[in-house]
């Protein structure tokens, strides 16, 4: 006779086959139940009003994400038309009219249901400091308008404010740091160098400052649990629109009916006009009087005499600190690397000179070069360019190269520590991010708990000790096996 398999008995093939629903269930289970979920985005818009122009940042996070870091980025930019909202002090209803197009354009990139629930927030720059300096009525008036145009917005308008210096210079460090993940890491960090139409910022963390000598220029921050004393200071007036204008001051003191300017190409000539020059607080002091209306602008493309003058916009006399930058202003030793944006890159892209690791005397060399090109080959080389931008590259290059190494003391050693950028990974480098991470409280001060386990290491575990349970169960039910079938024979 056929002896039967112990195994086939019924009792063994039920316990089989309800162990084996019984660990599908429970590995589909785990895995359904932590599956990550089809991804939702939450958003926040950012309007950068600066002296020159405004500009229109959406940012983009994974919804249940809030504080986990690292996540937040840019999915969309928009220039607005036309100049900064400093420059409507005289038709305020045109600075809120001028976001329509943008704040069109935002509607349609944030999905409608989301509309209600985004943040937006208009932070303004120097422009409004010079403005609010100048006229402080006129700066009311024209947030009133921007805020009556946001207002009707269908997003959470959060309010319009100007940004203060120190909040410019640390907002954009934090930016650098939080798109590069220096922060979460725990990282060395990259200082920030930004440079506007009015005014520039200078931020890093250096190890010999702790603010106790200049507590003006400190900023501390713990942020995933680590805590930075950050240096920072904006220079108002020295924004490059601005410095051009405190050169040409420089160079109108006397109220001449005709400069002839280094920094300008040879060949430039242009009539320009004493009020609009000397309209700004920058300069408004040094207005020649008894000038006539207007003065020529004439170029001679002289490099080394451009830098002359440029150095003479800088105070480098006096210092009641350890050291200092320029104009009396603490400024601790520069350390570590640092990415420079803004009009750093637009100037030094154009130049073709974002390449740090060419010798300073080269950089020299080429903008001598460069300066002296007369202005007709140089509008024929550049048909694209607007003139206006054109016309001054000369001189911004100059004053970048100034600005750098007699203002802030970067050396032939310590200038390719420079980066020239404009994006980090999609994001424009710039206040604006850092500055709806800290209006958000998207940045916690403690590093945040990460699971213990990635989704594939948990499905897995579960799987192996549902088998492993399976396994002891059986044998827990050894004494119920049925006999082995072979009986010792008697003979
Ligand atoms: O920070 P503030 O001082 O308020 O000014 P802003 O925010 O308007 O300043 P930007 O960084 O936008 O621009 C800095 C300067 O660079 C100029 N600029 C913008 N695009 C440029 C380009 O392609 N080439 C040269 N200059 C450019 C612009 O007109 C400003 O004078
Ligand atoms: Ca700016």
């Amino acid at each position: 006779m056929k002896e039967k398999n112990p195994w086939h008995t019924p009792v063994t093939i039920i316990i089989t086959v309800i162990g084996v629903i019984a660990i599908v269930a429970l590995v589909t289970v785990a895995v359904l139940q932590n599956r990550p979920l089809a991804q939702k985005y939450k958003y926040g818009i950012v309007l950068d009003a600066g002296s020159s122009h405004t500009a229109l940042y959406i940012y983009e996070w994974p919804a249940e994400k809030d504080n986990n870091t690292g996540r937040v980025e840019q999915t969309h930019s928009c220039k607005v038309k036309g100049p900064g909202i400093s420059s409507y002090a005289s038709a305020p209803s045109r600075a809120g009219e001028s976001l329509r197009d943008c704040m069109q354009e935002a509607k349609l990139r944030v999905p409608g249901k989301r509309h209600l629930e985004t943040p937006l927030y208009l932070g303004a720059t120097a422009g409004m400091r010079l403005l609010n300096i100048e006229n402080s009525s006129a700066s009311d008036v024209v947030f009133h308008a921007v805020e009556e145009a946001l207002q009707k917005s269908p997003f959470s308008f959060q309010g319009a404010r100007i940004l203060s210096g120190q909040e410019e210079g640390a907002f954009g460090w934090v930016t650098v740091n939080y798109l590069d993940d220096r922060l979460k890491q725990g990282l060395e960090t990259t200082g920030a160098l930004d440079l506007g139409g009015a005014s520039t910022q200078i931020s890093f963390v250096s190890d010999n400052f702790d603010g106790s000598e200049s507590p003006e220029n400190a900023v501390a921050f713990r942020l995933y649990g680590n805590d930075y004393n950050l240096y920072t200071h904006s220079f108002l007036c020295y924004g490059k629109d601005q410095a051009l204008r405190m050169v040409l001051a420089q160079q109108t003191q006397s109220g001449p009916g005709t400069i002839l300017d280094p920094c300008f190409h040879p060949g430039y000539n242009e009539t320009k006009n004493y009020s609009v020059l000397y309209d700004s607080p920058c300069v408004s002091d040094r207005k020649p009087q008894g000038a006539p209306a207007t003065f020529t602008h004439l170029g001679k493309g002289n490099f080394s005499q451009c830098l002359d003058v440029v150095k003479s916009i800088f105070n480098f006399t006096y210092c009641r600190y350890s050291q200092c930058s320029f104009n009396g202003v603490f400024q601790p030793l520069l350390q570590g690397p640092f990415g420079a944006f803004s009009a750093y890159y637009f100037v030094m892209n154009f130049l073709n000179l974002t390449d740090t690791s060419i010798p300073l005397d080269t950089v020299r060399k080429k903008l001598t070069s460069y300066c002296s090109t007369p202005w007709d080959q140089i509008k024929q080389q550049h048909p694209d360019v607007k003139v206006k931008y054109l016309a001054e590259y000369c001189f911004s290059g100059t004053y970048i190269l100034t600005l750098l190494t007699e203002g802030y003391n970067f050396t032939s050693e310590s200038y390719p520590n420079i980066k020239f950028i404009k994006k980090i990974k999609g994001s424009d480098a710039g206040w604006t991010l850092g500055y709806m991470l800290n209006l958000t409280n998207m940045i916690p001060a403690e590093a945040p708990d990460s699971p213990p386990l990635p989704h594939a290491g948990y499905v897995s575990i579960v799987t192996v000790i549902a088998i492993l349970l399976f396994v002891l169960f059986i044998l827990s039910l050894r004494p119920l096996w049925p006999r082995c079938s072979k009986q010792p024979q008697i003979i």
